[in-house]
């Protein structure tokens, strides 16, 4: 995939018309597919819920780093801003959600990471303290978009099931989607002022990203363990 693109279309337009078949196979997920009916097992979702506590623990963590590498007042004010909906609104979904499935939450957080929540949280850590701002917003970016286009989507039609109706109206909310609109002005402003190469580390940071979100459900649907 070369990293050039027209001038005038915004630098998240191109990354999305890049990666068209990585959204469709996310969108096609059996996870999601029956989540929106309803009639995902209740296991495979609390492997998730479990996982993605995990998971919110280090994406915070790279939030609190893209602060620190802010080059304006405003950006950082934004990241601060977002690492600490993370534990407000999102940890906060998810242990009440835990209680509602009658989880023990300090069992579920004592959990050890599976596979892919330690590739997917590893790769972030990574890209957060080895490269710049550009190219850790470029790799938190699908954690935000995923989510905010698989809410809308699943908002449509809502299933009957209490559980899922709450985690799916959580990605729908408008204060979630505001945040998502940030990252996307913030990540087409610094790929403005991106050379080539960094423009390129930036779209295959950001497809890394979007496929481990496709495993990181895939793995719950599948009950993946360490195999040794
Ligand atoms: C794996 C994953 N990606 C993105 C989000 C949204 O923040 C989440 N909760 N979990």
């Amino acid at each position: 995939m070369p990293a050039s693109r027209g001038t005038a279309e915004p630098f998240h337009q191109w990354l999305d018309a890049q990666t068209r078949t990585l959204w469709e196979a996310i969108f096609q997920l059996p996870f999601l597919q029956e989540l929106a009916a309803g009639t995902l097992a209740r296991d495979r979702f609390a492997y998730f819920l479990a996982q993605d506590v995990l998971y919110l623990e280090q994406f915070a963590k790279v939030l609190a780093r893209g602060a620190t590498l802010a080059d304006t007042p405003e950006t950082r004010e934004m990241f601060l801003r977002h690492a600490a909906n993370v534990a407000r609104v999102e940890e906060r979904l998810h242990a009440e959600l835990a209680s509602r499935l009658g989880l023990d939450w300090d069992a579920v957080r004592q959990k050890e990471p599976a596979p892919v929540t330690v590739a997917y949280t590893d790769h972030l850590l990574r890209v957060a303290h080895t490269g710049g701002l550009s190219e850790l917003v470029a790799a938190v970016l699908p954690c935000y978009w995923v989510y905010a286009r698989v809410g809308e989507r699943l908002a449509n039609r809502l299933p009957e099931d209490e559980i899922y109706r709450r985690w799916i109206l959580t990605y729908a909310d408008r204060d979630f989607h505001r945040s998502v609109d940030e990252q996307l002005r913030l990540i087409d402003r610094l790929a403005t002022a991106a050379g080539s190469n960094e423009r390129e580390r930036m779209e295959r940071w950001f497809a890394r990203s979007l496929r481990y979100e496709w495993m990181f459900w895939d793995q719950a649907y599948r009950d993946l363990a360490w195999p040794v």
